[in-house]
C-alpha cells in the first residue's frame, strides 16, 4: 500500500478486514438497564487517557527511561503504545500492583522512520505522534479510520510544513498523509489556528523542547477550546524540566532541552468517571469513585462543579468522590434545565447533555462548536439522540437547546464514540426500552465499560439488607479490546 509516496508495510491492528482479531464485546444492540432502585456504588476507574498518552509521548522523547503505573489499557494508548514502538521507542509491559493490568516501561530510541502509523480514532495520536514523528529519520505514514479522515488536522500539518518538515498530503490537510523527517527540526516560531482542538498545540509544544531552536507557537483565530487540556501538557512537560513561557495570552515558547525521564502514576480518568456519577442524579443513592486526586490538571474535576447545578451533592475524603442525590430523576425527581458554558470541558459535553435530556425545563450547552470535529459530529449526534427519546434539539452554532421531552424508548446510536455510547447507558437509566447499538464504542477509553455499569447496579442500593456481602469488585485487569 502507499501513503502519498510511502509505502511499506501496512498497519494491521484492530482492523477485522486485514486479518486481526475480531472485536468481540458489541454482538447487537446492547439493552441499557433500567435503574430500579437507588445506588450505592463505590467504583475504581482506570487511567486517564489524555495522561497516559502524554507520559507515553514525553517518555519516548526523553534522555533517559520511564515507569509509567496504572497506564489506561484501551484502544487510544494501545493505538499510542504501536506507534512509538514502531518509532523506535522500546516499551515492555512490567507486572504493575495487578489493579489495572500491567505498568509500562519505556526506554527512548533513535526515532527511525520507514513504518506506518494507524491512528485508529484517537485524536491524541493523530495531533500528538506527527511532530514527534518530524524527528524521525525517513517517511512516515499516517492513517486512521474512516471516522479519523474526518476529524481536523490541518493545525498540526500547516505547523509542520511552516517548520520545514516535508509534508505529502492531498492538500486538505487531513488524514492520511506521510512526513519525511531528517531527523532533526530547526524549530522556531510557527502561528497556526488551532481553534478547532487544543492538541494541536499539545501535540506541538511537546516535540517543541526537542526542535534545535525549541518553537514559539501563536495562535491566530477565535478561541482555542478546552484550556485544562493544554495546562496538562505544560505541567507534564514542566514536571520534566522543560521550560515554558506561556505568560501572553495565545502565545507558548518552549525553550529546546532535554526531556527528563520519570516514574510516575497515572491517575484514574475522571472524565471516564462522568458517568458513573450522573448515574447516581438518575437513578438516585450515591456513587463514590476512588482514588480522586486533590489536585489535578483533568478537566473531569470540574464534575466538581458542575454535577451540583443539578442536584447533586459532591463530597470528598480520604481520596474518595462520592456524588450523592436525595432523590433521583427515575425516582421522580423534577430537574430543572441549566445553561453551560463547556468551552474548557467539551469531553464532558455528551454526557452532560443526555443528564439534560432528563431535565424538566430547558438546557443550553454552549461553547462547544469543536465537538463537530471529534470521534463524530457530537453536536449533531447528541441532537437526533436525543430527538429519539423525545426531546426537542436546536442545534445552535456553538452548541445545543434541549427541551425534554417525553422520554419514549429508543435504539440510541454511539457513532463509534465512546462518549455517545455512555450517554445512551444514562438515558437507558430512566427510560425502559433504550438499547445501545454499539456499546463497543467504549473501548476507544474504557473496555470494562459494560462490567462497571452492571457492577455499579449490582453492588447493592441504599436500604438493600444485602449490601455490603458482595464487594462488587469488577478484576479491571480482565478485559481487553
Ligand atoms: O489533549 C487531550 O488529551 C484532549 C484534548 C481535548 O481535545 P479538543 O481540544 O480537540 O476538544 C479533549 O476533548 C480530548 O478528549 C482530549
Ligand atoms: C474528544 C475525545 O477524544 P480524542 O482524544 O480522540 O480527541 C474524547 O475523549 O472525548
Amino acid at each position: 500500500m502507499e501513503i502519498f509516496g510511502y509505502s511499506g508495510p501496512r498497519f494491521d491492528l484492530y482492523r477485522d478486514d486485514e486479518g486481526s482479531e475480531p472485536l468481540t464485546l458489541g454482538d447487537g444492540p446492547w439493552e441499557a438497564p433500567t435503574a430500579t432502585a437507588p445506588i450505592d456504588a463505590r467504583l475504581q476507574i482506570p487511567g486517564s487517557k489524555s495522561l497516559t498518552n502524554r507520559e507515553l509521548v514525553l517518555s519516548a522523547l526523553a534522555d533517559a527511561p520511564s515507569l509509567l503505573r496504572h497506564p489506561l489499557w484501551a484502544r487510544d494508548t494501545e493505538l499510542m503504545i504501536e506507534a512509538l514502538r514502531q518509532l523506535g521507542t522500546k516499551i515492555v509491559e512490567v507486572p504493575g500492583d495487578g489493579r489495572f493490568g500491567n505498568d509500562l516501561e519505556i526506554t527512548p530510541g533513535e526515532l527511525e522512520g520507514g513504518v506506518s502509523i494507524d491512528c485508529g480514532l484517537a485524536g491524541t495520536v493523530m495531533r500528538f505522534v506527527p511532530p514527534l514523528a518530524s524527528l524521525a529519520l525517513g517517511p512516515v505514514a499516517f492513517d486512521g479510520d474512516e471516522a479519523a479522515r474526518r476529524r481536523p488536522m490541518k493545525g498540526t500539518v500547516d505547523a509542520l510544513k511552516a517548520l520545514g518538515v516535508e509534508v505529502r498530503d492531498d492538500g486538505r490537510g487531513g488524514l492520511p498523509f506521510s512526513l519525511y523527517g531528517t531527523g532533526e527540526v530547526t524549530g522556531g516560531e510557527v502561528t497556526i489556528d488551532a481553534g478547532a482542538s487544543s492538541q494541536f498545540v499539545s501535540g506541538l509544544l511537546m516535540a517543541g523542547a526537542r526542535f534545535e531552536n525549541g518553537l514559539t507557537l501563536i495562535h491566530s483565530g477565535d478561541r482555542v477550546p478546552s484550556q485544562p487540556h493544554i495546562d496538562m501538557t505544560l505541567a507534564a512537560l514542566r514536571d520534566r524540566g522543560v521550560e515554558i513561557d506561556d505568560s501572553e495570552a495565545g502565545m507558548w515558547r518552549v525553550s529546546p532541552g532535554s526531556i527528563d525521564g520519570c516514574e510516575l502514576t497515572i491517575e484514574p480518568d475522571l472524565s471516564n468517571a462522568e458517568p458513573f456519577l450522573i448515574a447516581a442524579i438518575v437513578a438516585g443513592g450515591s456513587v463514590s469513585i476512588e482514588d480522586w486526586p486533590a489536585t489535578t490538571t483533568q478537566v473531569g474535576s470540574h464534575l466538581e462543579h458542575l454535577l451540583p447545578l443539578f442536584g447533586a451533592q459532591i463530597s470528598v475524603a480520604d481520596g474518595v468522590l462520592t456524588c450523592t442525590v436525595e432523590r433521583g430523576i427515575a425516582e421522580g425527581a423534577e430537574l430543572p434545565g441549566v445553561d453551560l458554558d463547556l468551552s474548557e470541558a467539551g469531553e464532558l459535553a455528551p454526557n452532560l447533555a443526555a443528564l439534560c435530556g432528563l431535565c424538566t425545563t430547558t438546557s443550553r450547552i454552549t461553547g462547544i462548536a469543536h465537538l463537530r470535529g471529534h470521534e463524530t459530529d457530537r453536536v449533531a449526534a447528541i441532537a437526533a439522540e436525543l430527538r429519539g427519546i423525545g426531546c426537542e434539539v436546536t442545534e445552535l452554532d456553538d452548541g445545543l437547546e434541549i427541551v425534554p421531552g417525553p422520554r419514549t424508548a429508543h435504539e440510541w446510536r454511539s457513532y463509534e464514540d465512546h462518549r455517545m455510547a455512555t450517554s445512551g447507558a444514562i438515558v437507558g437509566l430512566a427510560i425502559e426500552g433504550v438499547t445501545v447499538d454499539d456499546i463497543h464504542a467504549t473501548s476507544k477509553t474504557l473496555p470494562q465499560f459494560t462490567q462497571l455499569w452492571q457492577d455499579m447496579l449490582d453492588q447493592g442500593t441504599v436500604g438493600d439488607p444485602d449490601e455490603g456481602e458482595d464487594d462488587g469488585s469488577v478484576d479491571l485487569t480482565a478485559f481487553s479490546i
